[in-house]
């Protein structure tokens, strides 16, 4: 037992080696490969049909990537240029589909990463969708709304010519909201002259759907629950702490506080404010407007509500709570902060945001029983609505909230379904992370099998 310990560690440290040398500097996708493999390469070693295949160094190397200029003219006429990329990363179980994010610390490692993850993601929803992600080192802080208008219209420009709604359908991720995905859609359609569904997301007056804006925050709650549930618990009498203030946190907020729970904590990237109160959904509902449509900062939520206090340049770990939701980005939780959650007594975390967690806080919380429920499994209700939108355009019909809701929660209970099936651990326990990495995985790799040599 303890040799094929080793020997699977020998792999995984090979493997890793390469994936290293031959990405130089793309630390997020390293990181992102190295808890993928540490899953696989041990049931791989149990599964020789998929190791024969050489089936991991394929899936590691993007399908391809583009990189473009994108130049447009500021409010003052300067012309301003910024780098964009779209990673198409997988496309074997159906057209690329997956994000594009508009951040400053945007690059082809951050990219890579997110592509990766989102194939794995994108296979555990059941839906026939590859994956992508795509973006830009655009920071839209700061810019006016004519300013994001002809960043996205130049954006689209070039993009336009690699997407569509049979090959590759974008959607938004950081920085790129409702704002943003109509701009990106109307140069679409002007360029094409199609009325297409080429991107998900959309206002609902052109083809988007019910939910979408909700969907990666209830989805998150609705995973969170089956994994209680798994364990004998409920959400009754708990607290929540959240990181993050957007499309994600805002939404993870509003599902538990309908289902009863006490949400004490929400950030941006200046700090965090804690309301031992709770945020009701009165005050959400306040902030919803001071991010969406004021694009307002977090520390104004404590001058308006006297019951909370703003912390600057601190992150809400430190507060305690039954439940962890990191909404906000990656790597935003490490090590230290999974000591001050666990000394709190922390029951569950869930990952709102894509690798919020780094690998030690990771390793911490599984050394120390919490319950973990990784960003493939927690946060598919996102894209799996973006599905739904795709369905629906496809069908050229609307669905009820009703319907589309329903559709989130079973999909949810099937991704649950099948970490459980493939993260049984010793006795009752169940690794949610090898769960997810080894469910997406094996539905992937029989497609590419299935291709032949690609
Ligand atoms: N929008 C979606 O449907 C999905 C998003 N995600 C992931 O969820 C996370 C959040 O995305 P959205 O809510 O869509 O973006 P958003 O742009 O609506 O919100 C991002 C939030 O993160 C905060 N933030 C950004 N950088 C930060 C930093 N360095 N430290 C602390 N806070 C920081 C921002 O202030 C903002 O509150 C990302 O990791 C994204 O990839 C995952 C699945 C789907
Ligand atoms: O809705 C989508 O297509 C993408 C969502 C996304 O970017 C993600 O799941 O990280």
């Amino acid at each position: 037992m303890n040799n094929l310990i080793a020997h699977a560690n020998e792999k995984i440290e090979m493997f890793n080696q390469g994936i290293v040398e031959r990405n130089p500097a793309e630390y997020e996708f390293h990181q992102a490969v190295r808890e993928f493999t540490e899953s696989v390469i041990p049931f791989l070693m149990n599964h020789e049909k998929y190791s024969d295949g050489h089936i991991l160094e394929r899936m590691t190397e993007p399908d391809r990537i583009v990189i473009f200029r994108v130049c447009w003219e500021n409010d003052e006429g300067h012309i301003c240029c910024n780098r964009a990329w779209r990673v198409q990363f997988n496309n074997s179980i159906g057209p690329y589909k997956g994000g594009l994010r508009f951040h400053p610390n945007v690059s082809q490692g951050v990219l890579k990463f997110l592509g990766f993850e989102q194939v794995y993601k994108n296979a555990l929803t059941g839906l026939p969708m590859g994956g992508a992600k795509g973006g830009s080192n655009f920071d839209p802080k700061g810019k006016s709304d004519r300013e994001v208008m002809r960043f996205c219209q130049s954006l689209m420009t070039e993009l336009s010519r690699h997407i569509g709604e049979d090959t590759d359908i974008p959607a938004g991720d950081i920085g790129v909201g409702a704002r943003e995905i109509s701009y990106l859609f109307g140069q679409y359609k002007r360029l094409n002259n199609r009325f297409v569904g080429t991107l998900t997301g959309k206002g609902l007056s052109f083809g988007g759907s019910l939910i979408r804006a909700e969907a990666t925050g209830y989805g998150v709650v609705y995973f969170t629950q089956h994994v209680l549930h798994q364990h004998g618990q409920s959400f009754s009498d708990k607290t929540a702490v959240i990181s993050g203030s957007g499309n994600v946190a805002l939404f993870c907020a509003e599902k538990l506080i309908h289902l009863g729970v006490k949400v004490v904590t929400l950030s941006d990237s200046s700090g965090f404010i804690h309301d031992p109160d709770g945020i009701d959904l009165e005050k959400l509902h306040w902030l919803r407007e001071l991010k969406f449509n004021k694009r307002g900062r977090i520390s104004e939520y404590a001058q308006q509500f006297s019951t909370a206090k703003y912390y600057p340049d601190q992150r809400p770990w430190v507060i305690p709570g039954d439940m962890a939701f990191p909404c906000a980005t990656q790597n935003e939780l490490d090590l230290n902060d999974a000591k001050a959650l666990v000394s709190n007594h922390i029951l569950v975390v869930a990952e709102g945001a894509n690798m919020p967690c780094t690998l030690e806080a990771v390793r911490f919380f599984e050394e120390k029983e919490v319950l973990f429920a990784p960003a493939k499994a927690a946060n598919a209700g996102g894209v799996a609505v973006s599905g739904l939108e795709q369905s629906q355009n496809s069908q050229r019909f609307a669905w009820s909230r009703e319907e589309v809701d329903e559709r989130l929660q079973q999909i949810m209970a099937h991704i649950h379904k099948q970490c459980v099936e493939y993260g049984k651990g010793e006795g009752d326990t169940i690794n949610y992370v090898n769960g997810a990495n080894i469910g997406g995985f094996v539905k992937v790799a029989e497609a590419m099998l299935a291709y032949g040599i690609a």
